[in-house]
Protein backbone atom coordinates (compact mmCIF):
# COMPACT_ATOMS: atom_id res chain seq x y z
CA UNK A 1 0.00 0.00 0.00
CA UNK A 2 1.20 3.38 -1.08
CA UNK A 3 0.49 6.88 0.20
CA UNK A 4 1.25 9.91 -2.59
CA UNK A 5 0.65 13.33 -1.46
CA UNK A 6 0.88 17.00 -3.41
CA UNK A 7 1.26 20.21 -1.18
CA UNK A 8 -0.49 23.79 -2.21
CA UNK A 9 0.18 26.93 -0.23
CA UNK A 10 -2.27 29.51 0.35
CA UNK A 11 -2.50 32.57 2.26
CA UNK A 12 -5.99 34.04 4.14
CA UNK A 13 -7.54 36.62 6.21
CA UNK A 14 -10.26 35.49 8.32
CA UNK A 15 -11.92 36.69 12.05
CA UNK A 16 -12.92 33.90 14.87
CA UNK A 17 -14.76 33.89 18.05
CA UNK A 18 -12.92 32.66 20.69
CA UNK A 19 -13.34 32.61 23.77
CA UNK A 20 -9.17 33.75 24.69
CA UNK A 21 -7.35 36.65 22.83
CA UNK A 22 -11.00 37.46 21.97
CA UNK A 23 -10.40 41.27 20.40
CA UNK A 24 -7.20 40.15 18.46
CA UNK A 25 -9.04 37.02 17.11
CA UNK A 26 -12.05 39.32 16.29
CA UNK A 27 -9.76 41.58 14.18
CA UNK A 28 -9.21 41.12 10.44
CA UNK A 29 -6.05 38.88 10.35
CA UNK A 30 -4.35 36.53 7.76
CA UNK A 31 -2.33 33.61 7.78
CA UNK A 32 0.17 31.73 5.49
CA UNK A 33 -1.32 27.83 5.03
CA UNK A 34 -0.21 25.18 3.76
CA UNK A 35 -2.73 22.34 2.45
CA UNK A 36 -1.22 18.46 1.66
CA UNK A 37 -3.32 16.24 0.30
CA UNK A 38 -3.07 12.55 0.36
CA UNK A 39 -3.87 9.52 -1.77
CA UNK A 40 -3.97 6.06 -0.59
CA UNK A 41 -3.50 3.02 -3.13
CA UNK A 42 -1.61 0.25 -4.81
CA UNK A 43 -0.19 1.69 -7.93
CA UNK A 44 -1.83 0.64 -11.54
CA UNK A 45 1.10 -1.91 -13.19
CA UNK A 46 0.61 -0.03 -16.47
CA UNK A 47 1.36 3.06 -15.54
CA UNK A 48 3.31 3.06 -11.90
CA UNK A 49 1.19 5.54 -10.64
CA UNK A 50 -1.62 5.40 -7.97
CA UNK A 51 -2.42 8.59 -10.16
CA UNK A 52 -0.99 11.12 -11.97
CA UNK A 53 0.84 14.21 -9.81
CA UNK A 54 -0.53 16.52 -12.82
CA UNK A 55 -4.37 15.23 -12.63
CA UNK A 56 -3.81 15.63 -8.75
CA UNK A 57 -2.25 19.41 -9.46
CA UNK A 58 -5.62 19.81 -11.47
CA UNK A 59 -8.25 19.02 -8.98
CA UNK A 60 -6.28 20.87 -6.06
CA UNK A 61 -6.28 24.33 -8.74
CA UNK A 62 -9.74 24.71 -7.78
CA UNK A 63 -9.89 24.64 -4.15
CA UNK A 64 -6.52 26.79 -3.82
CA UNK A 65 -8.31 29.09 -6.28
CA UNK A 66 -11.02 29.75 -3.83
CA UNK A 67 -8.80 29.82 -0.54
CA UNK A 68 -5.89 32.05 -1.90
CA UNK A 69 -5.88 35.43 -1.52
CA UNK A 70 -9.27 35.64 0.13
CA UNK A 71 -11.45 36.34 3.22
CA UNK A 72 -12.31 33.22 4.65
CA UNK A 73 -15.39 34.19 6.45
CA UNK A 74 -17.14 35.05 3.27
CA UNK A 75 -16.98 31.27 2.14
CA UNK A 76 -20.52 30.40 2.93
CA UNK A 77 -20.16 26.88 3.25
CA UNK A 78 -17.02 27.06 5.15
CA UNK A 79 -18.59 28.29 8.30
CA UNK A 80 -16.01 29.32 11.22
CA UNK A 81 -12.43 29.66 9.51
CA UNK A 82 -10.54 27.12 11.43
CA UNK A 83 -8.07 24.69 10.54
CA UNK A 84 -10.97 21.71 11.43
CA UNK A 85 -13.12 23.57 9.18
CA UNK A 86 -10.83 24.04 5.99
CA UNK A 87 -9.60 20.26 6.07
CA UNK A 88 -13.11 19.32 5.90
CA UNK A 89 -13.55 21.93 3.33
CA UNK A 90 -10.92 20.90 1.02
CA UNK A 91 -11.54 17.05 0.92
CA UNK A 92 -15.06 17.92 0.70
CA UNK A 93 -14.56 19.79 -2.73
CA UNK A 94 -11.79 17.04 -3.51
CA UNK A 95 -13.43 13.84 -2.75
CA UNK A 96 -15.81 13.75 -5.77
CA UNK A 97 -13.29 13.88 -7.74
CA UNK A 98 -10.47 11.85 -6.04
CA UNK A 99 -11.77 8.18 -6.05
CA UNK A 100 -8.68 7.40 -3.73
CA UNK A 101 -8.71 10.33 -1.05
CA UNK A 102 -7.31 9.26 2.28
CA UNK A 103 -6.66 12.63 3.88
CA UNK A 104 -6.23 16.45 3.70
CA UNK A 105 -3.93 18.20 6.20
CA UNK A 106 -3.75 21.66 7.26
CA UNK A 107 -0.96 23.35 8.53
CA UNK A 108 0.29 26.77 9.40
CA UNK A 109 3.91 26.26 9.68
CA UNK A 110 4.74 30.04 11.13
CA UNK A 111 3.00 28.74 14.41
CA UNK A 112 3.36 24.76 14.17
CA UNK A 113 -0.26 24.35 13.81
CA UNK A 114 -1.63 21.23 12.07
CA UNK A 115 -4.90 19.59 11.53
CA UNK A 116 -5.88 16.52 9.81
CA UNK A 117 -9.10 14.87 8.49
CA UNK A 118 -9.58 11.72 7.13
CA UNK A 119 -13.43 12.08 6.58
CA UNK A 120 -16.35 10.88 8.32
CA UNK A 121 -16.68 7.38 9.85
CA UNK A 122 -19.75 5.71 8.19
CA UNK A 123 -21.29 3.28 10.71
CA UNK A 124 -21.07 -0.45 10.21
N1 LIG B 1 -8.74 24.40 17.26
C1 LIG B 1 -8.37 25.56 16.70
N2 LIG B 1 -8.01 26.58 17.49
C2 LIG B 1 -7.67 27.76 16.95
C3 LIG B 1 -7.66 27.93 15.56
C4 LIG B 1 -8.01 26.82 14.74
O1 LIG B 1 -8.01 26.89 13.51
N3 LIG B 1 -8.37 25.67 15.35
N4 LIG B 1 -7.29 29.11 15.05
C5 LIG B 1 -6.98 30.15 15.77
C6 LIG B 1 -6.73 31.46 15.10
O2 LIG B 1 -6.59 31.38 13.72
C7 LIG B 1 -5.68 32.34 15.68
O3 LIG B 1 -5.44 33.48 14.87
C8 LIG B 1 -4.39 31.68 15.94
O4 LIG B 1 -4.16 32.12 17.20
P1 LIG B 1 -2.85 31.88 18.00
O5 LIG B 1 -2.48 30.45 17.98
O6 LIG B 1 -3.08 32.54 19.28
O7 LIG B 1 -1.76 32.59 17.17
P2 LIG B 1 -1.68 34.08 16.69
O8 LIG B 1 -2.97 34.62 16.22
O9 LIG B 1 -0.98 34.81 17.74
O10 LIG B 1 -0.83 33.86 15.39
P3 LIG B 1 0.68 34.05 15.12
O11 LIG B 1 1.15 32.73 14.57
O12 LIG B 1 1.38 34.43 16.37
O13 LIG B 1 0.72 35.09 14.07
C9 LIG B 1 -6.96 30.06 17.22
N5 LIG B 1 -7.32 28.77 17.74
ZN1 LIG C 1 -6.33 33.37 12.91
Amino acid sequence: MFELSKQFRFDAAHTLERSIDTESSRRIHGHSYRAEVTVRGRPDPATGMIVDLGLLERSMEDARDALDHRFLDEINDLGPATMENLSRWIWNRLSPELDNLFKVSVYRDSSGDACTYWGEEVAA
